[in-house]
């Protein structure tokens, strides 16, 4: 069995943040652990409220799960602010953590900042370089860089961008372009896309914290970063496919499609 942890937020309508990460690593079969960064009150229509837990207690509960378990990869996602990406940083430092895989999680579908703005520089500065593969969407690739991604000529600019700020790899995902949902990978020699037709789906909640999760529940598994993308990214078109109306906003994806139709 391999053991996964994620580092995020809570979710309390489960479908995005530590609860969509658990749910995916075990519908791929590795056990799930966490460590809460924030809670959000948050359903399908919106992010409510937010509070962040102490830097204290966030370096606890990583010092728990180290102390005693055995990690093999770590997904990052909701960080909230300065003091708890530093916290992090230095936690993942000191206990050699491997497969670090970290969605730079900025704003919700429905624009609440899960990241203080002034945050920013301090996730690019000590978080990204410490990650395996950084997973950003566009408005988050225009958060660190400053100039917007339009089209996919320009996403092949933006990820030799980011790679350049001291990154091992980053891989842009395409799903807020018009057309094919087309996720882009660059590990300082090759640009590899990976193409997948747009699902006509409206239920979308949780569609970056899946993939981020799957990443790291196949870099430990074993695979490799490419065979790792490509597998995570045929799970969650599977889970967008099979995605259900809940509430009464954006419902989320299936987790457990691949076992149960119906949930
Ligand atoms: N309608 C869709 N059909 C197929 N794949 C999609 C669709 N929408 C998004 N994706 C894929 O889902 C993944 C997440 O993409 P997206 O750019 O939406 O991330 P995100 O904005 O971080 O997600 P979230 O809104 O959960 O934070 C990418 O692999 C993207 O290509
Ligand atoms: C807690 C949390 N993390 C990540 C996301 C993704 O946007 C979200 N909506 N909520």
């Amino acid at each position: 069995m391999k053991n996964l942890l994620t580092i995020a937020g809570s979710d309390s309508s489960g479908g995005a943040g530590i609860q969509a990460d658990l749910k995916t690593f075990a519908a791929l079969g590795v056990y799930g652990m966490s460590v809460i960064t924030a809670v959000t009150a948050q359903n399908t229509q919106g992010v409510e409220r937010v509070e962040e837990i102490s830097r204290e207690m966030v370096k606890a509960q990583i010092d728990a799960v180290f102390n005693d378990i055995p990690v093999d990869a770590v997904k990052i996602g909701m960080v909230s602010n300065p003091e708890i990406i530093q916290q992090i940083a230095l936690s993942l430092k000191d206990w050699k953590a491997i497969n670090i895989v970290v969605d730079p999680v900025m704003v919700s579908k429905s624009g609440y900042h899960l990241l203080k703005p002034e945050a920013i520089e301090t996730l690019k500065k000590e978080l990204l370089p410490l990650a395996r593969v950084v997973t950003p969407n566009l408005p988050e690739v225009k958060a660190m860089l400053g100039w917007e991604v339009t089209d996919e000529e320009r996403m092949e600019s933006a990820a030799q961008e980011i790679f350049s700020l001291g990154l091992e790899s980053v891989l842009i995902k395409g799903g807020h372009l018009e057309g094919a949902a087309n996720d882009l990978l660059f590990d300082g020699k090759d640009l590899t896309w990976f193409k997948s037709p747009r699902l006509n789906k409206k239920n979308t909640h949780g569609t970056g914290c899946t993939l981020s999760a799957a990443i790291a529940a196949h870099l430990a598994l074993g695979y490799d970063l490419m065979t790792a993308v490509e597998k995570s990214k045929s799970y969650l078109s599977g889970a967008i496919e099979h995605s259900f109306p809940l509430g009464h906003g954006v419902g989320p994806v299936h987790h457990f499609y691949r076992f149960f139709k119906e949930l």
